[in-house]
């Protein structure tokens, strides 16, 4: 995928560092305008990550580690700029592990730029394993954007199907528009449509009856955090479309890189669910909704327990949730990934 940066095409990349700003995909006007936020502080990229400006739980970890990385270059007071990054969003692992994976490297930005190289490769080979799982004809339904604006280029959930479009198959996705930000209908429609692959826009009510008439075989979305036990927290509306698929015995993976990985918690059930503004529920296109004192709640994550997974599909092949434990063993013996375990 390209993009046009200031005339010049690039690579797609949701986030890089360039001089001295760190550059983002404006991701709260896609698909109408491609434009950037250049972000000159840690205020900026705090702001950037809280308002969803750049969103996806390894693009929030890429943003957090040039985030602090500029910091540095910048002179800031960089317990003041951690904490600052910290407190943004309280789901996304990758946030934690991204901060602390750059506490530990003096937040340096050549470690930045490792980072990112490191979740690319990884979501890289996440396509190419999760390739196996898509057969020329795959009907698949995804839920919210896990795609390259979610990471940095292949994305999690879409990796593998980008893979399967590469190696020649006919694929077809049922795009969850994913209220209330609407991250499917916007962000992954738009990501397929550059990419040249067919898809349909549904309401998010409507995946249940695609899934019992049969025209779904196979359901792929990626993840904000997963437990030691495989219970995960994704996007809001995740865990009724896992329970819809396993009703109607259709194959539910989850992508997701070691990163997302938080083996410090046991079950689903300690999982920091963020809750967003209510007028991201009560606003639609500027418009509001419902009876004018009408209040809203907007939790932005559920989790889903394990009993509901087929397997995980990450850069060290395809798990069950019976074999968490070698992807533990394997995620621990990681140099990359034991640098630290993040405390939150
Ligand atoms: C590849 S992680 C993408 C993950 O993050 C999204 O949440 P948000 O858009 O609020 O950052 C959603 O849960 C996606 O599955």
């Amino acid at each position: 995928m390209k993009i046009n940066v200031d005339g010049e095409e690039r690579k797609f990349r949701s986030v890089w560092f360039e001089k001295d700003e760190v550059v983002l995909i404006e991701q709260r006007n896609l698909p109408e305008k491609i434009e950037f936020y250049r972000a000159k502080n840690s205020d900026d990229i705090a702001y950037a990550i809280k308002h969803m400006v750049v969103r996806g739980a390894p693009a929030i970890g890429v943003t957090a580690a040039y985030g602090l990385a500029l910091a540095k270059i910048k002179g800031e007071n960089m317990e003041e700029a951690v904490e600052k990054i910290r407190k943004t969003r309280p789901t996304a692992y990758d946030l934690f592990k991204a901060i602390d994976f750059m506490k530990s490297s003096g937040f340096d930005i050549h470690a930045a730029e490792r980072y990112s190289q490191e979740v690319s490769g990884r979501c890289k080979k996440i396509g190419e394993y999760g390739n196996v799982l898509i057969a020329d004809g795959s009907k698949i339904l995804t839920h919210c954007n896990a795609g390259a604006l979610a990471v940095v280029d292949w994305g999690t959930a879409l990796a593998p199907m980008r893979y399967a479009k590469e190696s020649g198959k006919n694929i077809f996705v049922f795009v969850d528009e994913t209220r209330p930000r609407l991250q499917g209908a916007k962000l992954t429609a738009w990501e397929l449509e550059q990419e040249g692959i067919d898809h349909a826009i549904i309401a998010d009510n409507a995946a249940g009856y695609f899934m019992k008439k049969g025209d779904v075989n196979l359901a792929i979305v990626g993840a904000d955090r997963i437990c030691a036990n495989g219970d995960f927290a994704n996007k809001i509306g995740t865990y009724e479309k896992a329970v819809l698929a396993k009703e109607n015995g259709i194959p539910f993976y989850v992508a997701a890189p070691g990163t997302t990985f938080d083996f410090n918690l046991k079950t689903g059930d300690e999982i920091p669910i963020e809750e967003r503004d209510q007028e991201e529920v009560l606003v639609v296109n500027g418009k509001k909704i419902g009876p004018e004192n009408s209040k809203a709640r907007n939790p932005a994550f559920d989790v889903t327990p394990n009993r509901y997974v087929s397997g995980y599909i990450t850069e060290y092949g395809i798990f069950r949730p019976d074999q968490l434990g070698d992807l533990k063993r394997k995620v621990q013996s990681d140099l990359f990934m034991r640098t630290t375990t993040p405390t939150a």
